[in-house]
Protein backbone atom coordinates (compact mmCIF):
# COMPACT_ATOMS: atom_id res chain seq x y z
CA UNK A 1 0.00 0.00 0.00
CA UNK A 2 1.56 3.32 -0.81
CA UNK A 3 1.04 5.99 1.49
CA UNK A 4 0.20 9.94 0.85
CA UNK A 5 3.98 10.56 1.89
CA UNK A 6 5.12 8.29 -0.40
CA UNK A 7 6.17 5.51 1.96
CA UNK A 8 4.88 1.86 0.91
CA UNK A 9 3.43 -0.26 3.57
CA UNK A 10 3.09 -3.68 3.65
CA UNK A 11 0.45 -6.08 5.52
CA UNK A 12 1.42 -9.13 7.07
CA UNK A 13 0.75 -11.74 4.78
CA UNK A 14 -1.11 -13.81 7.50
CA UNK A 15 -3.65 -10.55 7.13
CA UNK A 16 -3.50 -10.74 3.54
CA UNK A 17 -3.92 -14.69 3.67
CA UNK A 18 -7.61 -15.69 2.55
CA UNK A 19 -8.02 -18.62 5.14
CA UNK A 20 -9.83 -21.07 2.50
CA UNK A 21 -7.44 -20.69 -0.06
CA UNK A 22 -3.92 -22.59 1.18
CA UNK A 23 0.06 -22.54 0.32
CA UNK A 24 0.32 -26.42 -0.90
CA UNK A 25 3.76 -28.22 -1.19
CA UNK A 26 3.14 -31.47 -3.59
CA UNK A 27 6.27 -33.70 -3.76
CA UNK A 28 6.46 -35.76 -6.79
CA UNK A 29 3.86 -32.81 -8.23
CA UNK A 30 5.05 -33.30 -11.77
CA UNK A 31 4.04 -37.17 -11.72
CA UNK A 32 1.31 -38.80 -12.60
CA UNK A 33 -1.44 -38.41 -9.24
CA UNK A 34 0.90 -35.18 -7.90
CA UNK A 35 0.22 -33.37 -11.30
CA UNK A 36 -3.72 -34.20 -10.80
CA UNK A 37 -3.46 -33.03 -7.49
CA UNK A 38 -1.98 -29.87 -8.52
CA UNK A 39 -4.69 -29.11 -11.28
CA UNK A 40 -7.68 -29.92 -8.88
CA UNK A 41 -6.33 -27.05 -6.07
CA UNK A 42 -4.91 -24.89 -8.49
CA UNK A 43 -8.60 -25.28 -9.59
CA UNK A 44 -9.87 -24.82 -6.35
CA UNK A 45 -7.78 -21.15 -5.59
CA UNK A 46 -4.84 -22.64 -4.01
CA UNK A 47 -0.97 -21.89 -4.15
CA UNK A 48 0.67 -25.04 -5.29
CA UNK A 49 4.26 -25.33 -4.92
CA UNK A 50 5.31 -28.41 -7.07
CA UNK A 51 8.56 -30.58 -6.32
CA UNK A 52 9.92 -33.07 -8.28
CA UNK A 53 13.44 -34.18 -9.78
CA UNK A 54 11.59 -35.66 -13.04
CA UNK A 55 12.65 -38.91 -12.04
CA UNK A 56 9.98 -41.02 -13.66
CA UNK A 57 8.02 -37.94 -14.79
CA UNK A 58 8.85 -35.18 -17.43
CA UNK A 59 8.44 -31.50 -18.44
CA UNK A 60 5.29 -32.39 -20.86
CA UNK A 61 2.95 -33.67 -17.92
CA UNK A 62 2.97 -30.41 -16.20
CA UNK A 63 3.23 -28.01 -19.31
CA UNK A 64 -0.22 -26.66 -18.67
CA UNK A 65 0.37 -25.98 -15.31
CA UNK A 66 3.78 -23.47 -16.03
CA UNK A 67 3.13 -19.80 -16.04
CA UNK A 68 -0.43 -20.16 -14.00
CA UNK A 69 -0.01 -17.40 -11.82
CA UNK A 70 -0.47 -19.67 -8.42
CA UNK A 71 1.99 -22.31 -9.56
CA UNK A 72 5.84 -22.57 -9.12
CA UNK A 73 7.69 -25.73 -10.35
CA UNK A 74 10.38 -26.26 -7.68
CA UNK A 75 13.29 -28.96 -8.93
CA UNK A 76 14.70 -30.75 -6.25
CA UNK A 77 14.76 -34.62 -5.43
CA UNK A 78 13.26 -35.30 -2.31
CA UNK A 79 16.19 -37.03 -0.77
CA UNK A 80 17.89 -34.21 -0.06
CA UNK A 81 16.34 -32.03 3.09
CA UNK A 82 13.84 -28.78 1.85
CA UNK A 83 12.70 -26.00 3.86
CA UNK A 84 9.52 -23.84 2.84
CA UNK A 85 6.95 -21.96 4.42
CA UNK A 86 3.45 -23.97 3.29
CA UNK A 87 0.05 -24.59 5.26
CA UNK A 88 -0.21 -28.39 3.91
CA UNK A 89 2.19 -30.93 2.18
CA UNK A 90 0.70 -33.78 -0.09
CA UNK A 91 3.97 -36.19 -0.33
CA UNK A 92 3.87 -38.37 -3.26
CA UNK A 93 7.26 -38.53 -4.65
CA UNK A 94 8.27 -42.32 -5.54
CA UNK A 95 8.64 -43.89 -8.21
CA UNK A 96 5.31 -46.46 -8.10
CA UNK A 97 5.34 -48.50 -11.45
CA UNK A 98 7.22 -51.57 -10.49
CA UNK A 99 9.21 -51.33 -13.60
CA UNK A 100 10.52 -47.53 -12.21
CA UNK A 101 11.17 -48.66 -8.78
CA UNK A 102 12.74 -51.79 -9.46
CA UNK A 103 15.04 -49.99 -11.52
CA UNK A 104 16.80 -48.41 -8.64
CA UNK A 105 15.66 -50.04 -5.94
CA UNK A 106 18.24 -48.30 -3.18
CA UNK A 107 17.02 -45.05 -4.85
CA UNK A 108 12.81 -46.02 -4.11
CA UNK A 109 13.80 -47.28 -0.33
CA UNK A 110 15.58 -43.68 -0.12
CA UNK A 111 13.31 -41.57 -1.33
CA UNK A 112 10.66 -43.52 0.62
CA UNK A 113 12.35 -43.21 3.92
CA UNK A 114 14.82 -39.63 3.54
CA UNK A 115 11.97 -37.74 1.67
CA UNK A 116 9.23 -38.67 4.57
CA UNK A 117 11.51 -37.82 7.12
CA UNK A 118 12.24 -34.65 5.14
CA UNK A 119 8.90 -33.64 4.72
CA UNK A 120 7.74 -34.68 8.31
CA UNK A 121 10.06 -32.70 9.54
CA UNK A 122 9.07 -29.45 7.34
CA UNK A 123 5.61 -30.17 8.42
CA UNK A 124 6.90 -30.03 11.56
CA UNK A 125 8.60 -27.32 12.16
CA UNK A 126 5.75 -25.14 10.31
CA UNK A 127 2.74 -27.11 11.33
CA UNK A 128 1.59 -27.79 8.26
CA UNK A 129 -0.75 -31.10 7.60
CA UNK A 130 0.61 -33.68 5.85
CA UNK A 131 -0.92 -36.38 3.97
CA UNK A 132 1.67 -39.12 3.14
CA UNK A 133 0.92 -41.30 0.08
CA UNK A 134 1.16 -45.28 1.30
CA UNK A 135 0.16 -47.92 -1.27
CA UNK A 136 -1.80 -51.31 -1.18
CA UNK A 137 1.55 -52.81 -1.48
CA UNK A 138 2.38 -52.30 2.48
CA UNK A 139 -0.42 -55.40 2.23
CA UNK A 140 2.93 -57.70 0.20
CA UNK A 141 1.43 -60.90 -0.85
CA UNK A 142 -2.09 -60.51 1.66
CA UNK A 143 -3.69 -63.54 3.17
CA UNK A 144 -7.37 -61.77 3.46
CA UNK A 145 -8.89 -60.33 0.49
CA UNK A 146 -9.80 -57.89 0.46
CA UNK A 147 -7.91 -56.07 2.70
CA UNK A 148 -9.39 -53.30 5.05
CA UNK A 149 -7.05 -50.66 7.12
CA UNK A 150 -6.92 -52.71 10.30
CA UNK A 151 -5.14 -55.98 8.15
CA UNK A 152 -1.62 -55.79 8.88
CA UNK A 153 -0.13 -57.66 5.68
CA UNK A 154 2.11 -59.95 4.36
CA UNK A 155 5.06 -59.02 3.08
CA UNK A 156 8.61 -60.15 1.94
CA UNK A 157 11.61 -57.93 3.11
CA UNK A 158 14.10 -59.33 0.44
CA UNK A 159 12.22 -59.97 -2.47
CA UNK A 160 12.41 -57.70 -5.92
CA UNK A 161 8.96 -55.74 -4.54
CA UNK A 162 10.80 -54.39 -1.14
CA UNK A 163 12.53 -51.77 -1.92
CA UNK A 164 8.95 -49.79 -2.63
CA UNK A 165 6.65 -52.53 -0.06
CA UNK A 166 8.92 -52.14 2.82
CA UNK A 167 9.79 -48.70 2.04
CA UNK A 168 5.95 -47.46 2.02
CA UNK A 169 5.54 -49.15 5.66
CA UNK A 170 8.89 -46.74 6.81
CA UNK A 171 6.58 -44.06 5.64
CA UNK A 172 3.36 -44.81 7.81
CA UNK A 173 5.95 -45.89 10.99
CA UNK A 174 7.34 -42.46 10.54
CA UNK A 175 4.25 -40.34 9.67
CA UNK A 176 2.79 -41.99 13.43
CA UNK A 177 5.80 -41.38 14.83
CA UNK A 178 5.42 -37.49 14.01
CA UNK A 179 2.35 -37.72 14.97
CA UNK A 180 2.94 -39.36 18.95
CA UNK A 181 6.36 -37.45 19.22
CA UNK A 182 5.80 -34.23 17.99
CA UNK A 183 1.73 -34.01 17.25
CA UNK A 184 2.22 -33.43 13.57
CA UNK A 185 -0.73 -33.93 11.83
CA UNK A 186 -1.08 -36.56 9.52
CA UNK A 187 -3.02 -38.48 6.88
CA UNK A 188 -1.81 -41.45 5.26
CA UNK A 189 -3.70 -42.84 2.16
CA UNK A 190 -2.80 -46.66 0.80
CA UNK A 191 -3.06 -45.95 -2.59
CA UNK A 192 -4.30 -48.99 -5.09
CA UNK A 193 -3.81 -49.48 -8.95
CA UNK A 194 -4.46 -46.03 -10.47
CA UNK A 195 -5.45 -45.04 -13.63
CA UNK A 196 -6.70 -42.35 -16.22
CA UNK A 197 -5.31 -39.52 -18.48
CA UNK A 198 -1.45 -38.49 -17.75
CA UNK A 199 -0.64 -42.08 -17.18
CA UNK A 200 2.78 -42.43 -19.29
CA UNK A 201 2.06 -45.26 -21.96
CA UNK A 202 5.14 -46.85 -21.13
CA UNK A 203 4.23 -46.60 -17.09
CA UNK A 204 4.77 -50.39 -17.80
CA UNK A 205 1.47 -51.31 -15.04
CA UNK A 206 -1.10 -53.42 -16.48
CA UNK A 207 -3.78 -50.86 -17.26
CA UNK A 208 -1.54 -49.21 -19.76
CA UNK A 209 0.40 -52.15 -20.94
CA UNK A 210 -3.02 -53.98 -21.91
CA UNK A 211 -4.16 -50.67 -23.57
CA UNK A 212 -0.97 -50.08 -25.89
CA UNK A 213 -0.95 -53.93 -26.48
CA UNK A 214 -5.02 -53.52 -27.60
CA UNK A 215 -3.64 -50.32 -29.85
CA UNK A 216 -1.02 -51.89 -31.53
CA UNK A 217 -2.96 -55.09 -32.36
CA UNK A 218 -0.47 -57.37 -29.94
CA UNK A 219 -1.12 -60.24 -27.57
CA UNK A 220 -2.24 -58.95 -24.24
CA UNK A 221 0.85 -59.80 -21.87
CA UNK A 222 -0.13 -62.12 -18.35
CA UNK A 223 1.95 -62.52 -16.12
CA UNK A 224 1.60 -66.10 -13.93
CA UNK A 225 -1.87 -67.69 -14.11
CA UNK A 226 -3.68 -64.31 -14.05
CA UNK A 227 -5.57 -65.25 -10.75
CA UNK A 228 -4.31 -61.79 -9.20
CA UNK A 229 -6.51 -59.54 -7.84
CA UNK A 230 -6.77 -55.90 -7.92
CA UNK A 231 -8.47 -52.75 -6.95
CA UNK A 232 -8.73 -50.30 -9.17
CA UNK A 233 -9.14 -46.18 -8.83
CA UNK A 234 -9.85 -43.91 -12.17
CA UNK A 235 -7.30 -40.78 -11.13
CA UNK A 236 -9.98 -38.46 -10.48
CA UNK A 237 -12.10 -41.28 -7.71
CA UNK A 238 -8.08 -41.32 -5.95
CA UNK A 239 -7.54 -37.71 -6.06
CA UNK A 240 -11.24 -36.65 -4.67
CA UNK A 241 -10.62 -39.15 -2.31
CA UNK A 242 -7.04 -37.58 -1.30
CA UNK A 243 -8.52 -33.93 -1.16
CA UNK A 244 -11.27 -35.29 1.32
CA UNK A 245 -8.77 -37.08 3.15
CA UNK A 246 -6.46 -34.21 3.85
CA UNK A 247 -9.62 -31.55 4.31
CA UNK A 248 -11.79 -33.65 6.69
CA UNK A 249 -11.56 -34.43 10.15
CA UNK A 250 -12.66 -37.30 11.93
CA UNK A 251 -12.02 -39.62 8.86
CA UNK A 252 -9.48 -42.42 10.00
CA UNK A 253 -6.36 -41.11 9.91
CA UNK A 254 -5.24 -44.23 7.46
CA UNK A 255 -7.76 -44.92 4.42
CA UNK A 256 -6.96 -47.05 1.63
CA UNK A 257 -7.69 -45.93 -1.54
CA UNK A 258 -9.92 -46.96 -3.62
CA UNK A 259 -11.99 -49.05 -0.40
CA UNK A 260 -14.03 -51.28 -2.40
CA UNK A 261 -13.51 -54.79 -3.09
CA UNK A 262 -10.91 -56.39 -5.59
CA UNK A 263 -11.75 -57.01 -8.91
CA UNK A 264 -9.84 -59.61 -11.19
CA UNK A 265 -8.48 -58.09 -14.25
CA UNK A 266 -11.02 -59.40 -16.40
CA UNK A 267 -14.22 -57.98 -14.62
CA UNK A 268 -12.10 -54.76 -14.51
CA UNK A 269 -11.73 -54.59 -17.98
CA UNK A 270 -15.12 -56.07 -19.23
CA UNK A 271 -17.42 -53.89 -16.46
CA UNK A 272 -14.77 -50.54 -17.95
O1 LIG B 1 1.61 -56.34 -18.65
C1 LIG B 1 1.27 -56.69 -17.51
C2 LIG B 1 1.47 -55.89 -16.37
C3 LIG B 1 1.08 -56.35 -15.14
N1 LIG B 1 0.48 -57.57 -15.01
C4 LIG B 1 0.01 -58.05 -13.70
O2 LIG B 1 -1.03 -57.15 -13.33
C5 LIG B 1 -1.06 -56.99 -11.91
C6 LIG B 1 -0.97 -55.52 -11.63
O3 LIG B 1 0.36 -55.11 -11.87
P1 LIG B 1 0.82 -53.59 -12.04
O4 LIG B 1 2.16 -53.62 -12.68
O5 LIG B 1 -0.24 -52.81 -12.74
O6 LIG B 1 1.00 -52.98 -10.57
P2 LIG B 1 0.61 -53.48 -9.09
O7 LIG B 1 -0.89 -53.53 -8.92
O8 LIG B 1 1.33 -54.76 -8.79
O9 LIG B 1 1.19 -52.34 -8.19
C7 LIG B 1 0.82 -51.01 -8.44
O10 LIG B 1 -0.43 -50.72 -7.89
C8 LIG B 1 -0.51 -50.30 -6.60
C9 LIG B 1 0.30 -49.05 -6.47
O11 LIG B 1 0.25 -48.49 -5.19
C10 LIG B 1 1.70 -49.32 -6.83
O12 LIG B 1 2.35 -48.09 -6.94
C11 LIG B 1 1.94 -50.07 -8.07
O13 LIG B 1 3.13 -50.72 -7.93
C12 LIG B 1 0.11 -57.80 -11.39
O14 LIG B 1 -0.35 -59.03 -10.90
C13 LIG B 1 1.02 -58.01 -12.57
O15 LIG B 1 1.76 -59.20 -12.49
C14 LIG B 1 0.28 -58.36 -16.13
O16 LIG B 1 -0.23 -59.47 -16.05
N2 LIG B 1 0.68 -57.89 -17.33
Amino acid sequence: VRKKDGQRSYQRCQEQASPQFKRVLVTGGAGFLGSHICRRLLAEGHEVMCLDNYFTSTRSGIADLMGHPRFEFIRHDVTEPFFCECDMIYNMACPASPVHYQWNPIKTTKVSVLGTIHMMGLAKRVKARILQASTSEIYGDPEVTPQSEDYWGHVNTIGVRSCYDEGKRVTETLAFDYLRMNNVDIRVARIFNTYGPGMHPYDGRVVSNFILQALHDEDITIYGDGSQTRSFGYVDDTVDGLIRLMNQAGLPAVLCIPCFCQNSWWRFFVVT
